[in-house]
């Protein structure tokens, strides 16, 4: 649920953030904040300063500009009144590969004041049956639910995760969002980054998608596809050129390349947008009647944020509402 709050009940709070390498600026003028029991997912292309974003707000980076704060602290250097309430999945996980999963449960509840304990927390992460394993020997996707049970052992207020189902099968990314959405449940503020667009719309209360240093779009997930527009599409027919393709009320055509063939898309966007697309597709099945065409796999769906994500990146910015 999107709960409203001003920066001073924010637990995470990013401002105006700036951020460089030598003469490389690779975060420019970020701005968010995650207010406990929420969850904010990051996303964004490649190299769109997510991980530098989040490492700043883990106190690993001085920011070149702006300002973060966690708890209305400055998080640089990990201060000692943070370090207990705050927690995080790493993009590289720090463990002991000789040491085995309940040692290194074990290890990093020592470092904590009031974990919980050690068979909660590898039930858990559904890896009980790995107590006497060495890390070394676990799986990509069950080191990753590792550091996630580490993470949450410490009963962290907030939560950074950098990609924290990457190399996991389907069946485990669901079951670690089952652990997050508790997280949540439970007051915890989370940072989420993923590539993952359907964790994102599962799991966020609000999302951004970032581009080259900057946050491009923002909102619920309802709100960042909502006057994005309804798609009318199908693959284009053999002999027929885009030039011939009817012009649609309320609708605007592109042509996009899928599964290696020509499709015609017409985004129908404004107020109404239902009832819009319905009055699109009369003079469309019109047109195609009379030249007897079937229009394949003809289709009308909303948005999703994948639509708008990819318009992200391919830095189409006039398409994107309110741009
Ligand atoms: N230590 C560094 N020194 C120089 N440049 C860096 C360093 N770390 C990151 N960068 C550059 O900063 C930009 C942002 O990187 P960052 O890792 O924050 O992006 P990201 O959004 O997390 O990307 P990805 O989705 O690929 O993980 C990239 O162009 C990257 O090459």
């Amino acid at each position: 649920m999107t709960t409203p709050h001003h920066e001073g009940a924010a637990a995470v709070s990013v401002r105006n953030l700036r951020q460089s390498y030598g003469n490389f600026e690779a975060v420019r003028g970020v701005s968010f904040t995650v207010a406990p029991g929420e969850l904010f997912a990051l996303l964004g292309t490649n190299g769109a300063g997510k991980t530098t974003t989040v490492e700043t707000l883990e106190g690993f980076r001085r920011p070149s500009g702006g300002s973060v704060r966690v708890f209305g602290t400055d998080p640089f250097g990990q201060p000692a009144a943070l370090r207990p309430r705050v927690n995080a999945v790493l993009q590289h996980s720090g463990v002991f590969e000789e040491l085995t999963v309940a040692e290194t449960v074990e290890l990093a509840r020592d470092l904590a004041a009031d974990p919980l304990d050690t068979a909660t927390v590898l039930d858990m992460v559904s890896l009980a049956d790995k107590a006497g394993v060495t890390v070394r020997r676990l799986s990509g996707g069950q080191k990753r639910r590792l550091d996630l049970g580490l993470a949450v052992l410490t009963r962290p207020e907030v939560l950074f995760l950098d990609e924290p189902t990457t190399g996991m099968d389907p069946e485990m990314r669901r079951e670690t969002w089952k652990i997050i959405n508790g997280q949540v449940a439970e007051g915890v503020a989370v940072l989420l980054t993923t590539h993952y667009l359907e964790e994102a719309e599962r799991l966020a209360d609000r999302l951004a998608i970032m581009h080259q240093g900057e946050i491009r779009v923002e909102g619920t997930p309802s709100e960042v596809v909502a006057g994005w527009g309804d798609r009318i599409g199908f693959r284009l027919p053999a002999h027929i050129r885009s030039e011939e393709l009817p012009r649609l009320p309320d609708a605007e055509l592109a042509i996009d390349v899928r599964e290696g063939d020509p499709w015609a898309v017409y985004t129908v966007t404004g107020s109404d947008v239902a009832s819009r697309a319905h009055r699109a597709l009369a003079p469309l099945l019109a047109w195609a009647e009379e030249r007897s065409l079937t229009l394949e796999r003809l289709e009308l769906r909303s948005a999703s944020l994948e639509d708008v994500f990819l318009s992200v990146a391919s830095g189409d910015l006039a398409d994107l509402p309110g741009h």
